[in-house]
Protein backbone atom coordinates (compact mmCIF):
# COMPACT_ATOMS: atom_id res chain seq x y z
CA UNK A 1 0.00 0.00 0.00
CA UNK A 2 0.86 3.23 -0.71
CA UNK A 3 1.62 6.68 1.38
CA UNK A 4 -0.56 8.19 -1.23
CA UNK A 5 -3.09 5.16 -0.65
CA UNK A 6 -3.23 6.18 3.10
CA UNK A 7 -3.36 9.43 2.30
CA UNK A 8 -6.87 9.28 0.76
CA UNK A 9 -8.75 6.79 3.16
CA UNK A 10 -11.91 8.59 4.85
CA UNK A 11 -11.68 8.30 8.48
CA UNK A 12 -13.98 4.93 8.55
CA UNK A 13 -11.57 3.36 6.43
CA UNK A 14 -8.73 4.07 8.30
CA UNK A 15 -9.75 3.07 11.26
CA UNK A 16 -10.72 0.03 9.71
CA UNK A 17 -7.31 -0.63 8.40
CA UNK A 18 -5.22 0.75 11.31
CA UNK A 19 -7.30 0.38 14.21
CA UNK A 20 -6.02 -2.11 16.20
CA UNK A 21 -2.59 -1.29 15.19
CA UNK A 22 -2.21 -0.47 18.79
CA UNK A 23 -4.39 -3.29 20.48
CA UNK A 24 -7.89 -2.84 21.23
CA UNK A 25 -6.84 1.51 21.32
CA UNK A 26 -8.97 2.42 17.99
CA UNK A 27 -9.26 5.57 19.34
CA UNK A 28 -5.13 6.60 18.49
CA UNK A 29 -5.66 5.61 14.63
CA UNK A 30 -8.87 7.59 15.06
CA UNK A 31 -7.01 10.72 17.03
CA UNK A 32 -4.02 10.27 14.19
CA UNK A 33 -6.17 10.25 11.03
CA UNK A 34 -6.17 14.36 11.78
CA UNK A 35 -2.37 14.39 10.66
CA UNK A 36 -3.09 13.11 7.39
CA UNK A 37 -1.39 13.51 4.98
CA UNK A 38 1.14 11.78 6.10
CA UNK A 39 4.76 12.08 4.20
CA UNK A 40 5.75 7.85 4.52
CA UNK A 41 5.19 5.25 6.92
CA UNK A 42 7.62 6.81 9.65
CA UNK A 43 5.65 9.74 9.66
CA UNK A 44 2.65 7.73 10.81
CA UNK A 45 4.24 5.75 13.36
CA UNK A 46 5.64 9.22 14.61
CA UNK A 47 2.06 10.51 14.70
CA UNK A 48 1.13 7.24 17.02
CA UNK A 49 4.38 7.59 19.20
CA UNK A 50 3.63 10.99 19.89
CA UNK A 51 -0.07 11.03 20.66
CA UNK A 52 0.69 7.73 23.33
CA UNK A 53 3.73 10.25 24.29
CA UNK A 54 1.72 13.31 25.07
CA UNK A 55 -1.05 10.78 27.18
CA UNK A 56 -1.40 11.61 30.98
CA UNK A 57 -0.07 8.55 33.48
CA UNK A 58 -2.81 6.82 33.54
CA UNK A 59 -3.82 7.07 29.46
CA UNK A 60 -0.35 5.20 29.12
CA UNK A 61 -1.47 2.61 31.64
CA UNK A 62 -4.88 2.32 29.69
CA UNK A 63 -2.94 1.42 26.73
CA UNK A 64 -0.88 -1.54 28.55
CA UNK A 65 -4.45 -2.50 30.91
CA UNK A 66 -6.00 -3.15 26.57
CA UNK A 67 -3.19 -5.33 26.04
CA UNK A 68 -4.06 -8.87 26.52
CA UNK A 69 -1.81 -11.43 29.15
CA UNK A 70 1.08 -13.37 27.43
CA UNK A 71 -0.52 -17.27 27.17
CA UNK A 72 -3.16 -16.04 29.92
CA UNK A 73 -7.08 -16.95 30.01
CA UNK A 74 -7.78 -14.79 26.61
CA UNK A 75 -4.91 -17.17 24.44
CA UNK A 76 -5.92 -20.04 26.26
CA UNK A 77 -9.85 -19.98 25.20
CA UNK A 78 -9.05 -18.69 21.92
CA UNK A 79 -10.22 -15.53 21.94
CA UNK A 80 -7.03 -12.88 21.03
CA UNK A 81 -7.53 -10.36 18.16
CA UNK A 82 -5.94 -11.94 15.13
CA UNK A 83 -2.49 -9.96 15.37
CA UNK A 84 -2.10 -10.77 19.51
CA UNK A 85 -2.77 -14.45 18.19
CA UNK A 86 0.41 -14.29 15.43
CA UNK A 87 2.55 -12.80 17.69
CA UNK A 88 1.78 -14.47 20.20
CA UNK A 89 2.63 -18.18 18.42
CA UNK A 90 5.53 -16.63 16.77
CA UNK A 91 7.34 -16.39 20.10
CA UNK A 92 6.53 -19.63 20.51
CA UNK A 93 3.89 -19.10 23.39
CA UNK A 94 1.70 -21.73 22.42
CA UNK A 95 4.30 -24.30 23.07
CA UNK A 96 5.10 -23.92 26.62
CA UNK A 97 5.25 -26.67 28.43
CA UNK A 98 3.20 -26.88 31.55
CA UNK A 99 5.91 -25.58 34.25
CA UNK A 100 6.57 -22.96 31.76
CA UNK A 101 2.88 -22.13 31.00
CA UNK A 102 2.84 -22.22 35.47
CA UNK A 103 5.88 -19.87 36.14
CA UNK A 104 4.48 -17.44 33.21
CA UNK A 105 0.77 -17.48 34.87
CA UNK A 106 2.75 -16.87 38.41
CA UNK A 107 5.05 -13.99 37.36
CA UNK A 108 1.91 -12.55 35.15
CA UNK A 109 0.01 -12.11 38.10
CA UNK A 110 2.74 -11.02 40.23
CA UNK A 111 3.54 -8.46 37.85
CA UNK A 112 -0.62 -7.06 37.39
CA UNK A 113 -0.92 -6.90 41.14
CA UNK A 114 2.02 -4.94 41.84
CA UNK A 115 1.36 -2.69 38.59
CA UNK A 116 -2.26 -2.73 37.78
CA UNK A 117 -1.51 -3.54 34.67
CA UNK A 118 -0.54 -6.38 32.91
CA UNK A 119 3.58 -7.41 31.33
CA UNK A 120 3.65 -6.02 28.04
CA UNK A 121 6.48 -7.20 25.42
CA UNK A 122 6.92 -7.47 21.32
CA UNK A 123 6.20 -10.94 21.55
CA UNK A 124 7.85 -10.95 17.68
CA UNK A 125 10.57 -9.35 18.95
CA UNK A 126 11.34 -12.18 21.81
CA UNK A 127 11.01 -15.90 22.26
CA UNK A 128 9.42 -17.49 25.00
CA UNK A 129 12.88 -17.94 27.29
CA UNK A 130 13.64 -14.09 26.80
CA UNK A 131 10.06 -13.63 27.69
CA UNK A 132 10.18 -15.37 30.63
CA UNK A 133 13.43 -13.64 31.94
CA UNK A 134 12.03 -9.76 30.96
CA UNK A 135 9.02 -10.62 33.35
CA UNK A 136 11.18 -11.77 36.08
CA UNK A 137 13.67 -8.83 35.83
CA UNK A 138 10.92 -5.93 34.86
CA UNK A 139 8.66 -7.45 37.78
CA UNK A 140 11.49 -5.83 40.02
CA UNK A 141 10.86 -2.32 38.59
CA UNK A 142 9.04 0.67 39.90
CA UNK A 143 5.58 1.40 38.54
CA UNK A 144 7.22 4.76 36.68
CA UNK A 145 9.76 2.47 34.83
CA UNK A 146 7.07 -0.40 33.79
CA UNK A 147 5.12 2.55 32.46
CA UNK A 148 7.69 3.65 30.33
CA UNK A 149 8.95 0.04 29.14
CA UNK A 150 5.68 -1.01 28.84
CA UNK A 151 4.71 1.88 26.59
CA UNK A 152 8.16 1.26 24.58
CA UNK A 153 7.07 -2.27 24.02
CA UNK A 154 3.87 -1.26 22.60
CA UNK A 155 5.47 1.16 20.09
CA UNK A 156 7.39 -1.91 19.10
CA UNK A 157 4.53 -3.73 18.48
CA UNK A 158 2.60 -1.42 16.71
CA UNK A 159 5.92 -0.67 14.14
CA UNK A 160 5.37 -3.96 13.22
CA UNK A 161 1.43 -4.04 12.39
CA UNK A 162 2.06 -0.89 10.74
CA UNK A 163 4.64 -2.12 8.12
CA UNK A 164 2.16 -5.60 8.26
CA UNK A 165 -0.67 -3.80 6.79
CA UNK A 166 1.55 -1.52 4.24
CA UNK A 167 3.03 -3.82 2.62
CA UNK A 168 0.68 -6.95 2.47
CA UNK A 169 -2.97 -4.76 2.04
CA UNK A 170 -3.42 -4.00 -1.41
CA UNK A 171 -4.43 -0.36 -1.31
CA UNK A 172 -6.41 1.39 -3.86
CA UNK A 173 -6.32 -0.66 -7.20
CA UNK A 174 -3.66 0.98 -9.70
N1 LIG B 1 1.01 -8.77 27.09
C1 LIG B 1 1.60 -8.72 25.87
O1 LIG B 1 2.79 -8.40 25.76
N2 LIG B 1 0.82 -9.04 24.79
C2 LIG B 1 1.33 -9.05 23.52
N3 LIG B 1 2.54 -8.72 23.07
C3 LIG B 1 2.57 -8.89 21.69
O2 LIG B 1 3.51 -8.71 20.96
N4 LIG B 1 1.34 -9.33 21.28
C4 LIG B 1 0.54 -9.46 22.38
O3 LIG B 1 -0.63 -9.87 22.44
Amino acid sequence: MKIEDVNALDSDAFISLFGNIVENCSLIAAAIWSSRPFSDVDDIQNQLNKFIDLLPRNGKEGILRNHPDLAGRLAAAGQLTRESTQEQKAAGLDTLTAEEKEKLNKLNTEYKAKFGFPFVICARENKKDAILKGLEHRVQNDLETETLTGVEEVKKICRLRLLDIMENHPGAKL
